[in-house]
C-alpha cells in the first residue's frame, strides 16, 4: 500500500472551461481521499493566446504541452486535460500516464444561432450561409450534407466565440460546439439543435476528462485509481488505439466513438473524411477476443486503412 499524498497540485489551463474541469477533479479527489488537500495551479498556454491557425503554431498539442512540462518537472502532481485535446499522432510525454478518466459526459455536437436568429437548424440555412467551426472533423461532416454552406474557422475561448456569434461581426449564421463544453460553462441553453451521431460523429475522446500524472508517482496513482471510471477507460482505449494507428495529423478529419453495450460488449465506430466530406472511410465493429479494447481499436483502424483512410489523410495538406 502506498501512502496517501498530503497535497495534490492540479495543473490546468487558465480558461474557464479548464478550471471548471480542474475543480471537478479536485472535488472527486477530496471525496475519495479526504485526507488529501488539493490546490489548482493555472497556466495560460501559448495556444490560448494565439488566434491564428493552430497548425502553424505547432498543432493542437500546444494546449497540453506546457502543463505536461510542469508535471514532468514536478511543479504540479496531476494535469487535467480534455481527452479531445490530447494529440493522437504522438506518444504521451516521457514519464507521464493517464491515471484516471472521469465518467464520459454528453458526446454530441450542437448548433448555436445568433441571439434573435430566425433559424433553428442547419438544414434550413440558406445556400452560402457561413457556419463557424474550428474542427476539421466538423467541417467535413457539415459540408458532406450541405456542400453549399461555408465553414469558417473560429478560435479562442468558447465563451468569447458565443459572444462573437451574437454580435454578428463575422456574418456567421451558426456555430457548432460540443454539448459537454457548453454545459461546463453553463451555456447549454444556447444549444438550439443537437446533431445526431449520424449527422456528426464525435471526436475521439469527446466528453472525457483525463487526469495525467507521473508514471512513477505511486501515491498519486493510487488516488487516481480510486476516481477512475473503468467503463470510460475501456472505451477511450479503443478509440485512441484506432486514432494512433491512423497516424493522422492535426488537419485530419477523424471521428470515433466506442460505447459499451448492456452486456459489457464494446462497439467501436470510426470514420475518416476528405476535407469536404465527399469521400470517407467508415467502420463499425464489436469487441471479440475477450472484448479487449486495444484489439478492437486496432481492428477498426485496419478496416479504415483497408478502405483507403491513409490516402484521405495524406490528401489533406498539413
Ligand atoms: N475543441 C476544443 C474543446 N476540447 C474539448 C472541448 C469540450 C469538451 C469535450 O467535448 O470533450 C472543446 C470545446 C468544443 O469543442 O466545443
Amino acid at each position: 500500500m502506498s501512502s496517501t499524498p498530503e497535497l495534490i497540485r492540479i495543473g490546468t489551463r487558465a480558461a474557464p472551461m479548464a478550471t471548471f474541469q480542474a475543480e471537478q477533479v479536485a472535488a472527486l479527489i477530496r471525496k475519495h481521499a479526504p485526507d488529501t488537500r488539493t490546490e489548482i495551479v493555472t497556466h495560460t498556454t501559448e495556444a490560448d493566446k494565439w488566434q491564428g491557425d493552430l497548425a502553424r503554431l505547432g498543432g493542437k498539442g500546444l494546449f497540453t504541452k506546457a502543463i505536461d512540462e510542469k508535471l514532468q518537472r514536478g511543479q504540479v502532481d496531476v494535469a487535467v486535460h480534455c481527452m479531445k485535446d490530447v494529440p493522437g499522432d504522438q506518444p504521451l510525454p516521457e514519464g507521464l500516464i493517464f491515471g484516471a478518466y472521469l465518467p464520459r459526459e454528453d458526446v454530441h455536437d450542437v448548433v448555436l444561432f445568433p441571439n434573435g436568429s430566425d433559424h433553428s437548424s442547419l438544414e434550413h440555412l440558406p445556400p452560402g450561409a457561413v457556419v463557424a467551426s474550428s474542427a476539421v472533423r466538423r467541417k467535413a461532416q457539415i459540408l458532406r450534407d450541405r456542400p453549399d454552406l461555408q465553414v469558417e474557422r473560429v478560435r479562442g475561448l468558447v465563451g468569447s466565440r458565443v459572444e462573437r456569434l451574437d454580435k454578428g461581426a463575422h456574418g456567421w449564421s451558426a456555430m457548432v460546439l460540443s454539448m459537454a463544453g457548453l454545459r461546463r460553462l453553463g451555456l447549454e441553453g444556447r444549444a438550439e439543435q443537437v446533431l445526431s451521431l449520424e449527422e456528426m460523429l464525435p471526436a475521439v475522446g469527446a466528453g472525457v476528462i483525463g487526469v495525467e500524472c507521473r508514471r512513477d508517482d505511486g501515491p498519486v496513482l493510487g488516488v487516481l485509481q480510486q476516481i477512475n471510471d473503468e467503463k470510460t477507460m475501456k472505451e477511450l482505449t479503443a478509440e485512441r488505439v484506432m486514432l494512433h494507428g491512423l497516424r493522422g495529423h492535426c488537419n485530419s478529419p477523424i471521428a470515433g466513438r466506442c460505447v459499451t453495450g448492456p452486456d459489457g460488449q464494446l462497439v467501436l465506430r470510426g470514420m475518416v473524411f476528405s476535407r469536404e466530406g465527399a469521400h470517407f472511410a467508415h467502420a463499425q465493429l464489436w469487441g471479440e477476443d475477450g472484448n479487449d479494447p486495444a484489439v478492437l481499436g486496432a481492428r477498426v483502424c485496419a478496416e479504415l486503412l483497408r478502405q483507403g483512410a491513409r490516402d484521405l489523410i495524406m490528401g489533406i495538406p498539413h
